[in-house]
């Protein structure tokens, strides 16, 4: 979402499972390659926007090959748990914040 920060991720296309969909948005995002065997289903998060409600799963990603670098001019940024409330986020991931910080 324009001036926000958010996770890396992106809607699941046609005949992807969650899990595919990731992966191939961390490739495309952040050019980093990882595995099914090697995310964790974390939470999820389940908002009422405007123009439709959003129930996103989150991810804990153990191990991956490659250095994230920002492939579609996002800008990057490595956050500790507990600083994340310092970035302004969409609304759907405030609640996940708590999560993340108890969790990870
Ligand atoms: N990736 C991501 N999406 C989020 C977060 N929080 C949140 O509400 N969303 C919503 C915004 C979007 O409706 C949807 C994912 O959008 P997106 O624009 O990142 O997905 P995408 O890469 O497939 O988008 P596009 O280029 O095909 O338009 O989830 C978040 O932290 N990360």
């Amino acid at each position: 979402m324009a001036g926000m920060w958010e996770f890396p991720g992106g809607k699941v296309e046609s005949g992807e499972t969650p899990e595919v969909a990731l992966i191939r948005e961390l490739e495309e995002e952040l050019g980093i390659n990882t595995w099914q065997s090697c995310l964790a289903p974390l939470t999820f998060a389940s908002h009422n926007y405007d123009d439709f409600h959003l129930l996103m799963p989150l991810f804990a990603c153990r191990k991956w090959e490659g250095t994230p670098i920002a492939r579609e001019g996002q800008v990057l940024k490595w956050v500790r748990p507990e600083n994340l409330r310092d970035y302004e986020m969409p609304p759907a991931d405030l609640p996940l914040i708590p999560m993340i910080r108890d969790w990870v």
